[in-house]
């Protein structure tokens, strides 16, 4: 059924989206604070230098910018309910910033979040206050009550490599996402249905026409507008449930040790998809699907790694409202109500109906032949 509202492509007046539908509230803040993360990361992006990567345990690059983005959005949501006790899970937690070792990149962070702040009328912070504001983000979740989700930079590679990545931001209410944002600094505002892939992919920070913020209410829609005005319009986006398979565009990681490249190659070959897979970073190929760009999502980790609530809650969201369906690789529905992790078979698959089906019946053929192929 498809959800109430206006109709796909239909553009509804500037903010507040959705006034009088139940989480309007909510789903506002989390624009104005994907907004102001977005801020902050895109003036991170263009004066990136190699003295502002620290690794992490696992591996992957963190930058200034994912504290500041989690302690802005932290900031946002307080002040937007300043009643409330706000529980977030997030990616990032403020450990090594404690560390004295830290207090350079802490000083920087904190002079940065002021300074988006201030445009934004508020108080400046001190370096405690941004730390405090970061560890609201170390809530275990789970099925009961309010909890946000956050990933303050998803794509941390494609945002070091100065390509797509993705401040997400998503609502658990009693388990169900009930809303979810997502804002894509780097995103073209044009379809670019017709690109290759190589160019979107390989797009560069701070280009004039760029930036994308996408918002979805459970039961009222999936909406896109400008990324960088206080209050622009919304439009209602809906995806491309294309008729035949050889039409379908696949979207996929950039990163071929994020998803097993080799393996969607064989699904999309198997359903008979002739379009050069997109390859980007990041939750933004979420926004893709359901704004109808390309028809096909396909996420195959390595089955050592273990996947995250703040990777997907906000995307999911927008896909299923936008008319989309995402599973993992045996059909069942993503579960975000059991903490900070999120449990599922093998990978992701995001689609409209008709094509979603087709992607499924292709992963269960291809793993079959696979294992036929290895007994
Ligand atoms: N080894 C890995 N395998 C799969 N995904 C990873 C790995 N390392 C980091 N990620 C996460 O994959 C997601 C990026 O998705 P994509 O591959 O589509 O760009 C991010 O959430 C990224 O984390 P992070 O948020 O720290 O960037
Ligand atoms: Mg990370
Ligand atoms: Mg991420
Ligand atoms: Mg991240």
């Amino acid at each position: 059924m498809a959800p109430a509202g206006p109709a796909p492509g239909a553009t509804v007046p500037a903010a507040p989206l959705l006034a009088g539908a139940p989480y309007a509230k909510e789903l506002n803040a989390a624009c104005d604070a994907v907004r102001l993360a977005s801020k902050l990361c895109r003036t991170v992006q263009q004066q990136l230098s190699d003295a502002e990567k620290v690794d992490k345990l696992d591996d992957s690059p963190v930058t200034v910018a994912d504290y500041g983005a989690q302690a802005l959005v932290a900031w946002a949501l307080s002040r937007a309910d300043p009643g409330a006790r706000i529980s977030m899970v997030a990616e990032e937690d403020s450990a090594s910033l404690k560390d004295p070792s830290g207090a350079a990149m802490l000083q920087r962070i904190t002079q940065l979040v002021n300074s988006v702040i201030a445009e934004a009328g508020g108080e400046p912070l001190t370096g405690h206050d941004v730390i405090d504001l970061i560890d609201l983000g170390a809530s275990p979740g789970g099925g009961a009550g309010r909890h946000w989700v956050l990933d303050p930079i998803d794509g941390t590679r494609g945002f070091v490599g100065m390509r797509q990545y993705a401040v997400c931001l998503g609502m658990l209410q009693d388990g169900d996402v009930a809303l979810g944002v997502l804002g894509c600094p780097n995103l073209p505002r044009g379809t670019f249905k017709e690109d290759d892939g190589g160019a979107v992919a390989a797009s560069r920070s701070g280009d004039a026409g760029r930036g994308l913020l996408f918002a979805a209410h459970r039961g009222h829609g999936a909406y896109v507008s400008g990324l960088w005005d206080a209050s622009p319009p919304f439009t209602r986006i809906r995806v491309d449930d294309v008729a035949e398979n050889s039409a379908a565009r696949f979207m996929e990681s950039f990163e071929s040790r994020h998803s097993d490249h080799t393996f969607t190659a064989e699904v999309a070959r198997h359903m008979g998809v002739t379009l050069p897979p997109l390859r980007m970073d990041s939750q933004v190929k979420y926004g893709l699907l359901s704004r109808g760009d390309a028809s096909i999502f396909m996420r195959f980790p390595p089955s050592s790694y273990r996947e995250k609530i703040w990777d997907h809650c906000a995307g999911v969201v927008i896909v299923e409202e936008a008319g989309g369906k995402v599973t993992d690789a045996s059909g069942a529905r993503l579960d975000f109500s059991r903490g900070r992790w999120l449990d599922l078979d093998r990978g992701i698959i995001a689609a409209p109906p008709r094509v979603h089906a087709a992607v499924l019946e292709a992963v269960a053929a291809v793993g079959r032949r696979r294992d036929g192929e290895g007994a």
